[in-house]
């Protein structure tokens, strides 16, 4: 496959601005493979190993080849070489979901493929917490994702990714298609 033809689009945002909805999106409409990251945090309900994550021991996950790694509210994430192999073997466009200084680090790397950024954004941060509540987590369990340091960074775009990003508001699903769709109009040759 000629790298040059690759691109990957970069998905990032606040916790439950809808990044993993809007990735499945891509994946079943444009079939656009999923870059699988890696992390120390428990599988939610539901999550499976080596789709939704590499789900990894403290131990296990030094053993990877970072792009970037990062701590995101007390647990390591990280994105690997190995990750974006096996995904650009599958598709020419492939997605990843990262925090904004993940997507800040993919915004400084040389590297063979284009890449597109993308900030998904929800009206409230009411609407937020109601919409990770419906996922089925405790109330406890958001409050303490929500009060961490790096979810009350990501709430907001940083200044420094700005200049990188689109902006996705994502406040109905059918019009979040619509933009989506509409992005991707010119680079129909996935
Ligand atoms: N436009 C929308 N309207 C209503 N609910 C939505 C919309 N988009 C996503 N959701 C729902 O909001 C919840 C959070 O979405 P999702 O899991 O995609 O967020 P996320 O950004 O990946 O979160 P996290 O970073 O915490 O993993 C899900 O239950 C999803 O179905
Ligand atoms: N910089 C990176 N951020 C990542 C990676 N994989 C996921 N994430 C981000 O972490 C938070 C929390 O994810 P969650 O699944 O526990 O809700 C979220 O913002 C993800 O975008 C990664 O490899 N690198």
């Amino acid at each position: 496959m000629d790298g040059k033809m690759q691109r990957l689009i970069i998905i990032c945002g606040a916790t439950g601005s809808g990044k993993t909805t809007i990735q499945n999106y891509l994946a079943s409409k444009y079939g656009f493979e999923r870059v699988i990251t890696h992390t120390t945090r428990a599988p939610r309900k539901g999550e499976e190993d080596k789709k939704d994550y590499y789900f990894e021991s403290e131990e296990s996950f030094l053993k990877n080849h970072f792009v970037e790694q990062v701590k995101y509210a007390g647990f390591q994430y990280g994105s690997s070489h190995e990750g974006l192999k096996r995904a650009f073997e599958k598709s020419k466009t492939a997605t990843i979901i990262l925090d904004t200084q993940g997507a800040i680090s993919y915004t400084k790397i040389v590297a063979a493929f284009e890449m597109i950024f993308w900030y998904i954004e929800v009206p409230s941060e009411k609407q937020l917490e109601m919409r990770i509540l419906n996922r089925g987590q405790s109330e406890e369990e958001v409050k303490k994702r929500l009060a961490s340091v790096e979810a009350r960074r990501d709430m907001k775009i940083p200044q420094n990714l700005e200049p990188f990003c689109e902006i996705i508001e994502n406040a109905l699903w059918k019009d979040t298609k619509r933009k989506i769709d509409k992005l991707l109009e010119f680079g129909r040759d996935n």
